[in-house]
């Protein structure tokens, strides 16, 4: 029981004199944050009333709340709670000693940092955050304890304080904060609602503003994932992110051990304005805001996730070099990113179908994470789908090599531009050959990754070679023709080599069982994909030719061939080489490859070729 006190006046225990405007300049700039801290203090001290009440069975069946006051005439905002409140001797000891003497240690810790951003994260601000705002700082207070007699303590920005009883009714604190004459803005109850939103709008306990409850105290993490239909979780992510797009999935993590962690993560539909780059998720700690700006407790191929996370178990006032060095947030990425490979294996697994168009969205994300972390390849690598050429508009990887076994064992034909490649698409199809589309960013490397990680595994774009399967092999067709003891094979290649007398080129004369190509570029797999890398690493410099090493694949079933064979047969070597012109310039044409000077030569040629017809 706290001993009577008539009028006291007294000296907080600092001994650093000037700490009041020292810490006042230093923390300016996020001096909103003193409603968050009075709040929580308030809610604690509802808490331990609700916790001495079980202990105690005192059966104190009030309504739990807290009221924030604004008094215009009087200049002040005051912050009320009916919870345990304090004696006279718990004013002293908390107040006086505990909180003043956090402030000093504050002061003797960081009085030569020169960044003042690193010291807001180090400092448990608590009570002693109001003097950012106040000059004069009340409290009103009463105990729970019985026969308590009402406290006021005073303190008028210096290191002096007083003390005294009064009488008061109501069981519970009274923040009263006198504001500086250049904090008015918090009289205005539309930037106190404000403050209250971003901070505590998620309290588990009624907070009040003119009357009227302003926080939601029962987020959806709290709940069981049991009890929340689908429509709820996409209400709630429209509360924290209104105006936003349906999520394309979420997770609702409940996890006691081996630490506390409670939330909703949302994978956001991506639009262009949304920001991949930053984080999204808004940090609490028990149910306090903390902070929207912690990409430490994400991995970093997740950073587009957005949604609520609640770490009790972290400091209100964490700052960045605590996260980053705190093994406990290594665990907490760890567990995010474990929880979002089973989300993909579930989706994946429970209805293929609908997985698809999630799968557009977020395929990249997951490539990078795969490439990025073992364990998150390890989980999720059965269930990354491709586009495909065949039947199934997508398949898996095993899928695809099962299907294909007999023609091209641990093969896989794929292309990067369909329109570039569309010829040797058509070809692929004509001949039920499947070839999946790898056409995004992220694909160029995640093909090499995937060949590192299955080391029988090869990648082949469908212009690199011509597959066997491509291929007439009728020996017939190769006899020798005419006097000079050639091929036919033999004779074309002499006859496209003298000709396209072109840097790079290589004339390569195979018989397609498709009749309808005349002639098609090939591209080494290797070689292409090392200047492919190159070109991405060497901004600025000069650019390596995908096309200073390249093969014409002359084919001998078209009948374009089989004329240009006629007219040299014929001596007509003008018309046979504006057909050899074209063929080639059409190849390189699909590549979107042809040069300027080739354009106009083709354009002209093309003119002439029409009217012949
Ligand atoms: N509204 C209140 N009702 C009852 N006790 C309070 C109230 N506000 C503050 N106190 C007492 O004063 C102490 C000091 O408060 P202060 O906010 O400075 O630090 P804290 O809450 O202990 O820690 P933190 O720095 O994390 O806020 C509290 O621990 C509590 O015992």
């Amino acid at each position: 029981m706290s001993k009577k006190v008539k009028k006291e006046e007294g000296q907080i225990s600092i001994h650093t004199e000037n700490i009041f405007p020292i810490i006042k300049k230093w923390l300016y700039s996020d001096k909103d944050i003193f409603l968050r801290e009075l709040v929580s203090n308030a809610v604690d001290a509802i808490h331990k009333l609700q916790n001495v009440n079980l202990l105690e069975g005192l059966q104190l069946s009030d309504e739990y709340q807290v009221t924030i006051h604004i008094d215009k005439d009087a200049g002040t905002l005051s912050v009320s709670d009916n919870g345990i409140g304090m004696t006279a001797d718990e004013v002293r000891k908390y107040i006086n000693q505990v909180a003043f003497s956090s402030a000093e240690d504050f002061v003797e810790k960081f009085k030569d940092l020169e960044d003042k951003n690193q010291i807001i994260g180090h400092f448990g601000l608590g009570f002693y955050s109001s003097f950012m705002v106040a000059e004069t700082v009340e409290i009103r207070t009463l105990s729970y304890q019985k026969e308590a007699q009402g406290v006021h303590w005073i303190c008028e920005g210096t290191t002096s304080y007083s003390i005294e009883e009064i009488s008061k009714d109501q069981r519970g604190t009274e923040v009263i904060l006198h504001l500086n004459d250049d904090e008015k803005e918090f009289l205005d109850p539309v930037k106190v609602r404000e403050l209250i939103k971003k901070y505590c709008n998620f309290l588990p306990v009624s907070i009040c503003l003119e009357g009227e409850e302003v926080n939601d105290k029962n987020p959806l993490w709290t709940k069981a994932s049991t009890e929340i239909s689908e429509d709820e979780y996409k209400e709630f992510y429209r509360k924290l992110y209104p105006m936003s797009d349906d999520p394309l999935f979420w997770i609702h993590l409940n996890i006691d051990y081996p630490f506390n962690l409670k939330g909703i993560l949302y994978f956001p539909r991506l639009t262009n304005e949304f920001d991949v780059s930053r984080s999204h998720i808004n940090l609490f700690c028990n149910q306090v805001f903390v902070s929207d700006s912690t990409p430490e407790l994400i991995p970093e191929f997740l950073t587009p996730l957005q949604g609520a996370l609640d770490a009790p178990d972290l400091p209100l006032n964490v700052s960045r070099s605590y996260l980053q060095n705190e093994p406990q947030v290594r665990k907490i990425r760890e567990v995010i990113s474990g929880r979002v490979a089973a989300k993909i294996v579930d989706l994946a697994k429970k209805d293929p179908d609908a997985f698809v168009p999630i799968w557009e969205d977020i395929h990249s994300f997951v490539k990078y994470g795969m490439m990025r972390e073992d364990k998150f390849y390890d989980k999720v690598k059965d269930q990354v789908i491709y586009r495909s050429t065949g039947e199934k508009r997508y398949t898996t990887l095993p899928d695809y090599l099962e299907r294909g076994k007999e023609q091209h064992e641990n093969k896989v034909y794929y292309a990067n531009d369909e329109g570039a490649q569309a010829t040797y698409l058509r070809l692929f199809k004509s001949q039920d050959l499947e070839a999946l589309i790898l056409d995004a960013m992220i694909d160029n490397h995640f093909i090499q990754f995937l060949e590192s990680k299955n080391k029988d595994l090869k990648f082949e774009r469908v212009d690199s070679d011509i597959t066997e399967n491509l291929l007439e092999h009728d020996a017939s067709k190769k006899i020798v023709t005419g006097e000079d003891n050639q091929t036919k094979e033999e004779k074309i290649e002499k006859i496209f080599k003298d000709h396209l007398d072109i840097k790079g080129l290589h004339i390569r004369v195979e018989t397609l069982k498709d009749e309808s190509v005349p002639g098609m570029i090939l591209l080494n797999e290797q070689q292409r994909r090392f200047k492919e890398m190159t070109r991405m690493m060497g901004q600025g410099k000069e650019m390596p030719d995908l096309f200073a090493d390249h093969t014409l694949m002359v084919n001998t079933a078209s009948p374009a061939i089989a004329k240009v064979l006629a007219l040299v047969d014929d001596n007509n070597s003008e018309t046979a080489n504006m057909l050899i012109d074209q063929i080639y310039d059409l190849a390189m044409l699909s590549h979107q490859a042809i040069s300027k000077e080739r354009m106009a030569g083709f354009m002209e040629r093309s003119g002439k070729l029409l009217g012949m017809i």
